[in-house]
């Protein structure tokens, strides 16, 4: 399947996009620029289902290394998801976009509880499902809740809108002469540790064959160009190249 005949799709949002220019939190202009692009795409055809990371708010590991229970900490870089699903769910349905949020850790007076049948028949109805509080368990990242939430949607690919523009050999922030892959094998990420996404979502993606595509979210109007097959991006789950 090439990337431009993918049906429907999980898109992942980073938190730290959420941003937009600031250094913590949720930049309104940036939110409601991201739901604009979500909705063009949904527009467009695409069934789409979401998940948005917490790192505009809080992670776990970095509450633990300040002295935290990790555990703890990670339950409100969880709580942090739900902020940021709650105002990404704003943001869509200001522009007309119907929307839920299923929560994987149960908060009956705020949002829907993680439902998998039921999160199936809101988008059989056209609705953008957005999946908050990760998998619902410490120890794991938003990265490991889109591929199992893909997984479990059916979805043809995940999408990880992140800041870089794709998987590198090393860290681009940390090495500037690292190069991009247009494509490569799961195995290649896992083999090489490269640490675009954790390890648990590449295995998990790669056992469902789920391919991932890598791309900047931060870039405007480069979602669409990504899911038109065009744009710059990586896609892991295809031999290397
Ligand atoms: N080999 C690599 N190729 C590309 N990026 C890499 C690589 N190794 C590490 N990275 C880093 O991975 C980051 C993207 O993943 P990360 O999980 O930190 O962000 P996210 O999931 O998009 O954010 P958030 O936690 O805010 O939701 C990039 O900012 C990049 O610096
Ligand atoms: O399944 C999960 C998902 C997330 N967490 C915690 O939330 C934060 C924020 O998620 P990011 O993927 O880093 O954006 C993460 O650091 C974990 O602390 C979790 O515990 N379980």
């Amino acid at each position: 399947m090439s990337r431009s005949s993918y049906k429907r799709i999980l898109l992942k949002l980073s938190g730290e996009v959420l941003m937009g220019p600031g250094q913590f939190g949720i930049d309104s202009e940036t939110v409601a620029r991201l739901a604009q692009e979500v909705k063009a795409a949904k527009d467009s055809g695409f069934e789409l289902c979401l998940v948005i990371g917490g790192g505009n708010i809080f992670r776990g590991i970095a509450g633990a290394a300040s002295g935290m229970d990790r555990t703890a900490a990670d339950y409100m870089g969880m709580l942090a998801t739900v902020m940021n699903a709650l105002a990404f769910q704003d943001a869509l349905e200001k522009i007309g976009v119907d929307t839920r949020v299923q929560s994987a850790i149960p908060m009956a007076t705020v949002c829907e509880p993680y439902i998998r049948r039921r999160a199936m028949r809101h988008m059989e109805k056209g609705r953008i499902v957005i999946f908050a509080a990760g998998t619902g368990n410490p120890f794991f990242t938003t990265d490991t809740a889109s591929a199992l939430r893909a997984a479990e949607m059916g979805c043809d690919a995940l999408f990880k809108g992140t800041s870089v523009d794709g998987v590198y050999n090393a860290d681009p922030k940390q090495d500037p002469t690292a190069t991009r892959y247009e494509s490569l094998s799961f195995n290649r990420v896992l083999s090489d540790n490269l640490k675009v996404m954790d390890a648990a979502a590449v295995a998990l993606c790669r056992d469902n064959h789920i391919p991932i595509v890598v791309f900047n979210i931060r870039e405007q109007a480069n979602l669409a160009l990504v899911l038109s097959g065009q744009g710059t991006a990586t896609i892991v789950g295809k031999e290397d190249s």
